[in-house]
């Protein structure tokens, strides 16, 4: 599928800015990265047609995003809360949701045996939603957004509530999935879109703060990153811009922000050092 472009959206709800002008390329997988009440949520119910902006489009080559029937048909999501009837099995529910998703009777079965495949619920099939594990519920979540093989996959929160295990072997999965098909995983939890996403944009209070590549985001704090050994009551350590602080012995070792070129202890970034320094920045802004 062509990429979809977002030109300048605009959302507002009871009188307050929820997006503003928001530009994005979609095109691969894509992490949508952002604090609570950041907008990622709406912004993914907007290209889900599920609700419409105030203002701006969304284009695709291959897809026109008036003809709603359309493009809900070529999208699959898997909402942030996503629940079933507890008392049916996996197959029965892929298969009520896949006939809701008008899937032909014809196609179904076998559809509902690739996908389970896909994401590893053949051996389940046949158990009853409430018999799963909360991996395996949003494995079930996952396999009705991929019925029917839709070009765009959107993920909300994709780990939230799983444990450390599942998580890491549902981030697996979805980087298989977005082999073949554009997707969006939105999250505020740097992780789930570290290994998983090609771009990744962040948003923060309606807006978008920064889009690019893992490597990008890297290199806006590429040399601003320093860690020390300190005592904690060292008066000093309140005007630094403090990223996190860890035990080690009798002292600490701190991590934060600098702007000075002088600095020893310069470390390799890592991507969660990105986002903070990108919120932490906004926020300064916010205060000037
Ligand atoms: N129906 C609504 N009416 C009024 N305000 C809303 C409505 N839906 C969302 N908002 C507000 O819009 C802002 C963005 O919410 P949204 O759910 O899109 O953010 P999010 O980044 O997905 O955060 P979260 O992870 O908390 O859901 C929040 O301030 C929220 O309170």
């Amino acid at each position: 599928m062509e990429k979809i472009q977002l030109k300048n959206i605009n959302k507002q709800m009871k009188r307050k800015d929820i997006l503003q002008n928001i530009n994005l390329d979609i095109h691969g997988s894509l992490g949508l990265l952002g604090p609570n009440g950041a907008g990622k949520t709406t912004l993914m119910k907007i290209i889900t047609t599920l609700i419409q902006p105030d203002s701006g489009t969304i284009q695709s080559e291959n897809l026109n995003w008036e003809n709603t029937k359309e493009v809900r048909k070529n999208i699959g999501y898997l909402p942030q809360h996503f629940s079933m009837y507890k008392n049916i099995t996996v197959r029965e529910c892929l298969n009520h949701l896949g006939n809701l998703k008008g899937i032909s009777m014809h196609n179904r079965s076998k559809d509902i045996l690739t996908t389970a495949e896909n994401v590893n619920l053949i051996d389940v099939l046949d158990t009853k939603i409430k018999n799963l594990s909360g991996g395996m519920l949003r494995r079930v979540g996952i396999a009705q957004a991929i019925l029917g093989n839709p070009k765009l996959l959107i993920v909300d929160e994709p780990t939230v509530g799983l444990d450390i295990e599942e998580r890491v072997r549902f981030r697996r999965l979805l980087r298989k999935l977005g082999r073949d098909r554009h997707i969006i995983i939105s999250t505020h939890i740097v992780e789930d879109i570290e290994t998983t996403c090609d771009s990744i944009c962040i948003l923060k209070d309606g807006k978008v703060l920064q889009t690019g590549s893992k490597s990008d985001l890297l290199d806006l704090v590429r040399g601003k990153v320093v860690e020390d050994m300190v005592d904690l009551n060292d008066t000093y350590l309140e005007s630094l811009r403090l990223i996190s602080t860890r035990e080690a012995g009798n002292q600490y070792k701190i991590r934060y922000f600098s702007d000075s070129v002088n600095q020893n202890n310069i470390v390799e970034p890592a991507l969660e050092d990105a986002y903070l320094y990108l919120m932490k920045e906004e926020d300064t802004n916010d205060r000037r």
